[in-house]
């Protein structure tokens, strides 16, 4: 199974937590958001998107090119799974971890599975934000061999 955990930031922490992500499950690689479009998604790979929120509950700006790319090419994603995690802090009440869910919605109007949990980091607790991710990316793809077994 070939795992791509892709990742969407403004300041780095997304990034950060992709590669550690990867370097726990040893068999995966890290993409940056920026660095792809959506012609690259393959039914053949499993996703784990990370993404923060930045301004008013927008996108952070490595996730708003790809993002940009979905609305205008409107491709058909049925057959890409992935599992979503957003990053945020929930001091902006309003407009907390949005910038995942913006992402995550794309993904689904056009026909892509999401599996596992919605994981979230709040920059305001006191969670570890690799700990927190690094056990989120353990447990979706442990549900989804369950589900494929
Ligand atoms: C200027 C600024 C605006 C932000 N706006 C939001 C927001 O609207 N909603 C939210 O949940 N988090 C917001 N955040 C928090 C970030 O999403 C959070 O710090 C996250 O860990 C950043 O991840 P990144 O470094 O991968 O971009 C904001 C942070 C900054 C510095």
């Amino acid at each position: 199974m070939t795992i791509d955990v892709l990742y969407g930031t403004e300041s780095g922490n997304a990034e950060m937590a992709a590669e550690e992500i990867v370097a726990a499950l040893g068999d995966a690689r890290a993409v940056d958001l920026q660095d792809i479009g959506p012609d690259d998604l393959d039914p053949t790979t499993v996703y784990l998107v990370l993404c923060s929120t930045y301004g008013d509950g927008e996108l952070p700006a490595s996730a708003q090119p790809f993002v940009d790319a979905l609305h205008a090419q409107q491709p058909d994603l049925t057959g890409v799974r992935y599992a979503a995690f957003g990053l945020g802090d929930s001091s902006y009440a309003e407009s907390y971890s949005l910038g995942g869910n913006q992402l995550a919605e794309c993904l689904d109007a056009l026909g892509a599975e999401r599996f596992g949990d919605f994981g979230r980091h709040d920059a305001s607790s006191s969670d570890d934000l690799v700990a927190s991710a690094v056990a989120w990316a353990e447990a979706v793809l442990a549900d989804a061999a369950t589900a494929a077994a």
